[in-house]
């Protein structure tokens, strides 16, 4: 029997590279108001040349307007209008645009299936090196924004970024958070593990995440969240087919979304379909696709997000 393995079939529309926040980690983000917005018909062009049958996911990934700029409304109403075509046109999307207002938050639930929003850390020392110019990465603001998720019972995604400057401590303090939330709400349905890869866009010039130690955060991770939690793994973004191989016998049980384009890594492109399905194949494992929610949050859903359901 051949072990499994899941990943999301996605596309990724990007509403803005406009961003307040300047990680330094960033290849993604461009000045505010230096970007022109994705439009709703550039996007429903994009839509209606991808296959339903092959995509299920649209990742709506944001740059951030300032909460309290006048062109925040603007900006919140864009991404929920590409949810809402998204949706129309028979997709599931999942957002992550930084954190929301309670209000924005509450909205977006009508058209996502799902939502995100990395912890990266729960260190507050970051504060001072790659978040020093990132008010949206401090950590209660992040804590808040997954205890509002559980509140309105959204199924939510949330991860480590590594590699950043934290230590050992700081990753299972990390862990140990998630973990601490889960048993409130139960709405975490993946913690995504992400190591910090050098692109050509960012500042800072180094990571400190080497791959080799890959395999035992997984089994670290595995050991202190919760079983209803799963495990994602960025295939991509682990250059050794050895060690991601290692990693899912840790405990990584998800590839995540895979699109044709990595937006937040894009110097690291995907393997070939076929060529990533028979690495796997080589040592036991199933490639299988899932959607961008899990199934045991599927009766969450409005009858409004679980239409498209039916025509798959
Ligand atoms: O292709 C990517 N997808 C990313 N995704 C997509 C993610 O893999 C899927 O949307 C979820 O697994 C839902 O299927 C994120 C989603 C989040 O909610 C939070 C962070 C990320 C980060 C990335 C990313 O760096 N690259
Ligand atoms: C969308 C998510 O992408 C991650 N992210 C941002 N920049 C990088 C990078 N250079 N390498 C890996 N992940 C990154 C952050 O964790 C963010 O929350
Ligand atoms: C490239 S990051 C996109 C999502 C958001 N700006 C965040 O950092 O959480
Ligand atoms: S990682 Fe997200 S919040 Fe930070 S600068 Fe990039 S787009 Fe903005």
């Amino acid at each position: 029997m051949l072990k499994t393995i899941t990943y999301s079939p996605s596309y990724t529309l990007v509403p803005t590279y406009e961003c307040f926040n300047r990680c330094t980690y960033c290849n993604f983000r461009v000045a505010p108001s230096q970007d022109d917005w994705l439009s709703l018909s550039q996007a429903q062009k994009i839509l209606h040349s991808l296959q339903p049958q092959s995509v299920s996911e649209i990742l709506i990934l944001s740059g951030e307007v300032h909460p309290q700029s006048p062109r925040r409304k603007a900006w919140f109403q864009r991404i929920y209008d590409l949810c809402q075509l998204s949706l129309d046109m028979g997709f599931f999307p999942h957002t992550n645009a930084g954190p929301l207002s309670y209000n924005e938050m509450a909205q977006l639930k009508q058209v996502n299936v799902s939502m995100g929003l990395m912890l990266e850390q729960i260190t507050p020392k970051l504060l001072k090196t790659v978040h020093h110019h990132a008010p949206s990465k401090i950590p209660e603001v992040r804590l808040q924004q997954l205890e509002w998720a559980g509140e309105l019972k959204i199924p939510f995604t949330t991860g480590l970024l590594l590699g950043i400057g934290e230590t050992e401590t700081d990753r299972w303090d990390t862990l140990e958070v998630i973990t601490a939330i889960q048993s409130r709400w139960g709405h975490i349905q993946e913690v995504i593990l992400q190591p910090h890869c050098v692109g050509s866009h960012q500042s800072l010039t180094e990571s400190q995440f080497t791959l080799d130690q890959f395999p035992d955060i997984v089994k670290k991770a595995r050991e202190i969240l919760p079983e209803s939690i799963a495990i994602q793994i960025p295939p991509n973004l682990i250059s050794s087919p050895n060690i991601l191989l290692l990693c899912l016998e840790a405990g990584a049980t998800d590839l995540g979304g895979i699109s044709p384009k990595d937006e937040v890594n894009p110097d690291y492109p995907h393997l070939l379909h076929q060529t990533l399905v028979n690495l796997l194949e080589s040592a036991g494992w199933k490639l299988i696709p899932r959607l961008p929610v899990y199934p045991h949050y599927y009766d969450w859903l409005s009858p409004s997000l679980r239409k498209n359901m039916s025509i798959r």
